[in-house]
């Protein structure tokens, strides 16, 4: 499927100068969210997955049908001030945000099998941190999945080593 005809850019926000890629047009239409999570879990079934990670907010939209299909529990990845028991945490930056994101300390056991989801990979930082958290906790980082890269922002390059999976691809 040809993922790219469903997501929007918006010129300028949330800043001038980014150039937003819009994924809820792909997410609106049954068939073509269906067929993208579906493509996510076809990728996951090889790589024996005891649990699905993905950060606050659009990681949650990806993960929480891929690990509902897997049958296996979803970890979310939250901004600081959002969990509730104890944390382990890491600063990060986005293309265009810096933040605290964290993670309960038990909702890993050392040796699980993670994939780790988001929509969109741009420059890497956002899911650098995740796999700093996954891994600070014992967990493997098995896999990444995403609907779409930026690839003129390289953010596969801080991901050299591990397994990605991009449906779609902005040069
Ligand atoms: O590769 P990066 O440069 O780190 O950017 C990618 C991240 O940015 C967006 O999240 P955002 O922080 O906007 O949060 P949201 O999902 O809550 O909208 C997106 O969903 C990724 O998580
Ligand atoms: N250009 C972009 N479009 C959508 N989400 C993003 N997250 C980081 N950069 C983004």
């Amino acid at each position: 499927m040809d993922y790219k005809q469903y997501i929007k850019i918006v010129e300028d926000w949330p800043q001038e100068g980014i150039q937003f890629k819009d994924i809820t047009p792909l997410m609106d239409d049954g068939n073509v969210f269906k067929s993208a999570v579906d493509d996510i879990v076809t990728y996951a079934h090889k790589k024996n997955i005891d649990l699905v990670v993905g950060p606050e907010a659009r990681g949650f939209i990806i993960g929480c049908p891929v690990s509902y299909a897997l049958s296996v529990g979803f970890a979310p990845v939250r901004k600081e001030g959002k969990l509730p028991r104890d944390v382990v945490k890491v600063d990060y930056g986005s293309e265009y945000s810096e933040n605290v994101l964290t993670i309960h300390k038990d909702a890993i056991k050392p040796g699980q099998r993670i994939l780790i989801t988001d929509d969109l990979l741009a420059t890497g930082g956002t899911i650098e941190a995740t796999i700093q958290l996954v891994e600070g906790l014992g967990g493997i980082v098995a896999g990444c999945a995403f609907l779409v890269e930026l690839s003129y922002l390289n953010g596969a390059d801080k991901l050299k080593g591990y397994d990605i999976l991009t449906l779609t691809s902005f040069e």
